[in-house]
């Protein structure tokens, strides 16, 4: 069983999720109908959301998996993105729907679509389960988000704290005594 002394808060319950992700769902599948897209679940905390999205969309797709991580070289905000795992089909002409857990500085998405618009592809659209616009530093927003958040640690639904949390079914702030 989860220590409740360690998560706080459940901000969003398995229910409001389901209702969310279905709504997205149909809004994605409505906006590219006649189209086939490629979801790209970017690994790892993005697993839980790419699942259940992927089964409310009703329109041609297929799913690919990249693992990256950003680094901000001290000076600027604007990172270098590291390829730790690469999608391994070729993107020019096709729609691209990337898809990640949250957006914090922003800076991930930010070098990921940088990095897909040179591969030429159709068209490279951004779905965030989770945004937290306050934390930005990188001038990126997502075409589709899931819900808006404050600042707080969030674990849950893929998101981790050291690789824990990932499987709670809710979202949940994770009590400040726990990391700080
Ligand atoms: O907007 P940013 O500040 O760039 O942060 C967002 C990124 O951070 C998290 O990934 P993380 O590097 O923790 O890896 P994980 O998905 O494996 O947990 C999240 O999944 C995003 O990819
Ligand atoms: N697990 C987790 N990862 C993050 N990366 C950026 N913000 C968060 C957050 O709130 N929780």
């Amino acid at each position: 069983m989860i220590d409740p002394k360690t998560i706080g808060e459940v901000i969003y319950t398995r229910e409001d999720i389901k209702k969310r992700v279905e709504e997205l769902g149909k809004q994605i599948s409505e906006e590219y109908a006649g189209k086939e897209i490629i979801l790209v679940c970017i690994l790892k905390g993005s697993f839980a959301f790419t699942a259940d999205l992927a089964r409310e969309i009703d329109i041609p797709c297929s799913i690919e998996f990249m693992q990256v991580s950003s680094y901000s070289n001290g000076t600027t905000t604007s990172g270098s993105l590291k390829i730790i795992k690469d999608i391994n089909v070729p993107v020019d002409g096709k729609h691209l729907l990337i898809i990640e857990d949250i957006i914090d500085t922003g800076i991930t998405l930010n070098n990921l679509k940088k990095m897909f618009d040179t591969r030429n592809p159709a068209s490279v659209k951004l779905c965030a389960f989770l945004d937290k616009p306050s934390r930005r530093q990188a001038p990126i927003e997502a075409d589709y988000v899931g819900f808006t958040v404050e600042d707080n640690f969030l674990v849950g639904y893929g998101l981790d704290y050291a690789q824990h949390f990932r499987n709670l079914p809710y979202i949940a702030i994770l009590k400040e005594e726990y990391y700080k």
